[in-house]
């Protein structure tokens, strides 16, 4: 099992960090005071700070970069389109449930947790090195765990669990089923195997209007909207593809057992993107160029079939190339993602693709790549990135009768040839009577191979079977009277097709304290003076940019502070006083909890000369100089055009104290 270090490579004290964000507020349970609901959190005002600036970055990366076409759409979605759309019938996850304490658990996860628990065991009895984490979670079992010692295992059965792992994502619950006999899997708390899994869909289900007759869903994600919109904002595109649609919004899962915190909620917020492309040409990106050469972590699906995760460093355009990753567009938002995560801080060493195996797949998707993080609850999907192929606008408009299409017009006419089906009216409505007007339906959204088939039935022996929604046993027969269905040629002045959509989905939950933990480390942890925590987020994500600390609240001081916080204000840049009389290296100590980069002392100094010093939050060096110079190098430094080695080599240094 792989598990995640800090910034500076120590084991990440997760009671300590969780413990932490809750104190300074980034997030706390919801409805604490009244027992609290799992899987719900709120986010206090550093949270959304740094929220905020990850959507602001999101924004500029894809929506602005790619002139995406943004739209909000509702998040209450009657039940029709997630029926269509297959959400109704199978987004689902595996569940059993402990037959005597009734435990509800995710089956794969279960299973995951009993082996891990198995493999750990077996290295304490080899006496083998426990990682860090692997020690944290079995003291947190060993309460509730009966009957789970130290036991050697035969090494066929090790390679076989570990090979189990490594495609936990590829079974169903038929075959987590046969897993837990096979293996014995008991829960720990009751030293029982739990019933076979069954499917629970995560939808949260409601009605919409005073009547209830409206049945709906809160959706899981913002993609329908998105697809629903197609044709408009193909139009308000000029009808010119390929373009991309993006949406930011919350989505709702109800989550079997979410308990790992935020990676875990039933309420998160989503970024997704809808890219539109013409399947002709094997999807090819203007822009692949700009991308090729970026080396991604990926691990194949074969890799893991085989039992392995051992991953290998790719060029995106080498990766597309070889058919490692399908086409070009999805390829081109991979290396995009990777560019993102790293903009915002994400440890590139602690980020891997990792593609989808065939069961794994979600029912609508051709290929997919997650970008996984690693955090101390192992290798986590922060966001997955989808070839939806044409499922949902073809779903939706057969559903419909929308046409959720792109015509292009040819540059030069083409003959083609079609099938092409002449019903007779007379003849439909005396035969069929009230199911006429459905088999006319079914007739006439044939496809071209349904049609072929049709009249190869007719000729060969004077009748054939469609199959038709709403009428009894959901198919008829019919003969020759009643349809003739041939080839014929036609002239044709456009190209009519449905575009096939790649997706990037976001969750900015996930991403948010993934970079917590990738930029988290404790100052002192080598021994020196006391330890103290640190969040060294880059200045443009970090929740506050600034913290004034003026070295006491005697009046001379406060003209000085307010230029300098109109002046802060006018720059555009995010501070915070503070007034509290603590000692500064306490002041600045809180902040380097909050992930504050810099920090501004207001001192007797300045009343003279009016100069101040500035301090950066990783190093706690400072330099000095007048206001203005100050806030122009925060601008700089916020947003990249200067590193901090730069203003040390500019500014003067102050001699101070390092705080
Ligand atoms: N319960 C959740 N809490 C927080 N974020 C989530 C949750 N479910 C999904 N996400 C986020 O939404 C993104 C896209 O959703 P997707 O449907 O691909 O997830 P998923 O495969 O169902 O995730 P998982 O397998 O972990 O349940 C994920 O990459 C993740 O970042």
């Amino acid at each position: 099992m792989s598990t995640s270090t800090d910034m500076k490579g120590q084991p990440v004290d997760k009671a300590m960090l969780d413990s932490m964000l809750r104190h300074r507020l980034f997030y706390t349970p919801s409805f604490e005071i009244y027992g609290g609901v799992s899987g719900l959190y709120d986010y206090g005002p550093p949270g959304c700070a740094l929220q905020a600036n990850i959507i602001d970055l999101w924004r500029k990366h894809f929506i602005l970069e790619e002139d995406m076409l943004e739209v909000d759409c509702t998040v209450l979605t009657p039940h029709d389109v997630l029926k269509t759309s297959g959400h109704v019938d199978k987004f689902a996850d595996w569940m059993c449930k402990d037959p005597k304490n009734g435990d509800i658990l995710r089956a794969d996860h279960f299973v995951e947790d009993v082996l891990e628990t198995r493999l750990r065991g077996d290295k304490e009895a080899r006496g083998l090195a426990i990682e860090e984490k692997e020690e944290t979670d079995a003291k947190k079992k060993k309460k509730k765990t009966k009957g789970q010692q130290a036991v050697k295992l035969d090494d066929d059965v090790v390679k076989e669990y570990e090979s189990i792992l490594a495609q936990i994502d590829n079974y169903n619950g038929e075959q987590l089923g046969e897993l837990i006999k096979k293996y014995d899997l008991r829960n720990p708390a009751t030293n029982l195997q739990p019933t076979p899994p069954v499917a629970f869909n995560l939808m949260f289900q409601t009605s919409i209007g005073p009547s209830s007759n409206l049945p709906g869903y809160m959706r899981p994600e913002t993609a329908q909207g998105q697809f629903l919109n197609f044709h408009k904002l193909l139009e308000s595109n000029y009808g010119r593809m390929p373009f991309a649609s993006a949406s930011i919004g919350k989505s709702y899962r109800n989550e079997i057992s979410p308990r790992a915190g935020l990676l875990r909620v039933r309420e998160f917020l989503m970024a997704e993107i809808e890219h539109f492309v013409d399947p002709e040409g094997h999807k090819k990106h203007h822009r692949f160029n700009e991308v090729a050469d970026i080396e991604l972590t990926l691990l194949d699906r074969e890799t893991q079939l085989s039992g392995q995760t051992t991953v290998r460093k790719v060029p995106i355009g080498k990766a597309v190339q070889d058919g490692l990753v399908d086409n070009e567009t999805l390829g081109y938002f991979l290396a995009r993602i990777h560019l993102f995560l790293k903009k915002l801080g994400i440890d590139q060493s602690k980020l891997r693709f990792r593609q989808h195996m065939a069961n794994e797949m979600a029912h609508y998707a051709t290929d997919c790549w997650d970008a996984e993080l690693l955090t101390s609850a192992g290798w986590v999907e922060c966001v997955g990135c989808a070839d939806r192929s044409a499922y949902d606008l073809s779903v939706h408009a057969k559903k419909t009768g929308a046409s959720l299409v792109v015509k292009e017009r040819l540059e030069e006419p083409k003959v083609i040839e079609e099938w092409v089906v002449d019903t007779d009216k007379k003849v439909l409505g005396l035969t069929f009577k009230k199911d006429a007007k459905a088999v006319e339906s079914a007739l006439a959204a044939s496809t071209q191979e349904q049609r072929e088939k049709l009249a190869k039935e007719l000729e060969e022996s004077g009748k054939a079977v469609l199959e038709v929604a709403g009428v009894a046993d959901g198919k008829v027969e019919f003969g020759k009277d009643l349809a003739k269905i041939e080839i014929r040629k036609r002239t044709v002045h456009h190209r009519e097709y449905t575009p096939n959509v790649i997706e990037p989905s976001f969750g900015i939950g996930r991403i948010l304290y993934s970079l917590i933990e990738h930029v988290y480390w404790t100052r002192g942890s080598d021994g020196g003076d006391e330890a103290r925590n640190v969040l060294s987020f880059p200045p443009a994500v970090a929740p506050t940019k600034v913290l004034v600390v003026p070295i006491s609240a005697k009046d001379v001081f406060k003209p000085f502070l307010q230029q300098l916080l109109q002046k802060l204000r006018a720059a555009g840049i995010p501070s915070r006083v503070d007034h509290s009389n603590t000692s500064i290296g306490k002041r600045y100590a809180r902040n380097d909890e909050l992930g504050t980069p810099f920090g501004i002392t207001v001192d007797f100094q300045t009343v003279k000369d009016g100069s101040i010093t500035l301090r950066e939050r990783d190093s706690t060096r400072q330099v000095r100089a007048d206001t203005d110079k100050i806030v122009a190098t925060i601008q700089s430094l916020i947003n990249d055009s200067k590193t901090w080695q730069d203003v040390e080599a500019e500014l003067p240094k102050f001699e101070g104290q390092e705080l």
